[in-house]
């Protein structure tokens, strides 16, 4: 079977033991909940509800998420990650008696995506997006992908600019050729790889979601793509997007598009970016941002931009300068205190 691997990382996960990423033989030690008081619910899931408590011992504020009975991979799954603003699992617990199993994470202040993101600056869109892609680039080279990126999946604490990828109970193990289940990630964030039953995907999907977000913001059209289900959804991209490239990503892989899209899916213009800009999305609208949208929002999920790539793009400069400037900073603030003693 032939496929097209990705541009990265695509033999991490060859250097594991095979355990790693099959979760056999999986011993998860649950300590008591008995350090745990729940207060409020924050939000419910498919598989989960989740609820702000507090850890006794500490008397910090964490947050709950209690798991619907589920096979203990993906339980597992939640545990695999600590890096650069992925969310941090601090315990999992299980009630002796209903043998519930809850996973305690950070807390995080969380402001609501849809009343934060039409006050965000060009600069804090910059900064976030950023944000999002040190998580992207890190679980990719653990060769992981996030497969559910999407507003409600990204934390943000606003007060402390704070930004967490929080659920990874979706996320998979990326091993090149193997073939994927596309029933996931959630419908305005699906990729096309996923509408048209491309199950030879990779990381390059978490792309095509966060491109989605970005244009989202910018445009302050939230979702951007709106499929009334998984056939519209498709149609939409492509009344974006046009149809020619579709058509080209299609035949590239031999895939035959679902009977189902006769009818809707009829030859469309690519629309130019222009077309979405209006007096009240213009102040975030530029060359790079949307250079680098086009750089995600590509059918062909071989020839996204990665991650690290994407971090490297002119629209994300002003905040590596930004990092830059605050590890001088601190460099330069030691060296006066080295002067002042
Ligand atoms: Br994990 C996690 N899941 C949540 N669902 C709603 N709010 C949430 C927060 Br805050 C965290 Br942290």
């Amino acid at each position: 079977m032939e496929c097209a691997l990705p541009k990265y990382y695509a033999y991490v996960n060859r250097e594991r033991p095979i355990e790693y990423s099959t979760f056999d033989n999986l011993r998860i030690a649950w300590n008591l909940p008995s350090d745990y008081v729940v207060h409020q619910k924050l939000g419910r899931g498919k598989y989960s509800e989740v609820f702000l408590g507090t850890q006794l011992t500490t008397n910090k504020k964490v947050v709950i998420k209690l798991l619907k009975p589920v096979k203990k991979k993906k339980i597992y799954r939640e545990n695999i990650q600590s890096g650069p603003n992925i969310i941090k699992l601090l315990d999992m617990v299980r009630d002796p008696l209903t043998k519930t199993p809850a996973l305690i994470f950070e807390y995080v202040n969380n402001f609501d995506y849809k009343s934060l993101f039409p006050t965000l600056t060009d600069f804090e869109i910059r900064y976030y997006m950023f944000g999002v892609l040190k998580a992207l680039d890190y679980c990719h080279s653990q060769g992981i992908i996030h497969r559910d990126i999407k507003p409600h999946n990204i934390m943000i604490d606003h007060n402390l600019r704070k930004l967490r990828v929080i659920d990874w109970g979706l996320a998979e193990f990326y091993f090149p050729g193997r073939e994927y289940n596309v029933r996931v990630a959630s419908r305005y964030y699906k990729g096309p790889e996923l509408l048209v039953n491309d199950q030879l995907y990779g990381y390059s999907l978490d792309m095509w979601s966060l491109g989605t977000m970005l244009a989202a913001i910018i445009f302050k059209k939230e979702p951007f793509f709106h499929g009334d289900d998984n056939y519209d959804q498709l149609v939409k991209i492509a009344k974006v997007m046009g149809t020619a490239s579709l058509y080209e990503y299609l035949s590239k892989y031999n895939i035959d598009l679902d009977e189902e899209f006769d009818d809707i899916l009829t030859s469309q213009n690519r629309k130019k970016w222009s077309h979405f800009v209006t007096n009240q999305n213009r102040h975030l609208i530029s060359d790079e941002v949307l250079d680098f949208l086009d750089r995600c929002l590509v059918y062909d999920h071989a020839e996204r931009i990665t991650p690290k790539d994407a971090m490297a793009h002119p629209y994300f400069r002003p905040v590596v300068e930004m990092y830059k400037k605050l590890e001088s900073g601190i460099e330069y603030s030691k060296s006066s205190q080295e002067y002042e003693t």
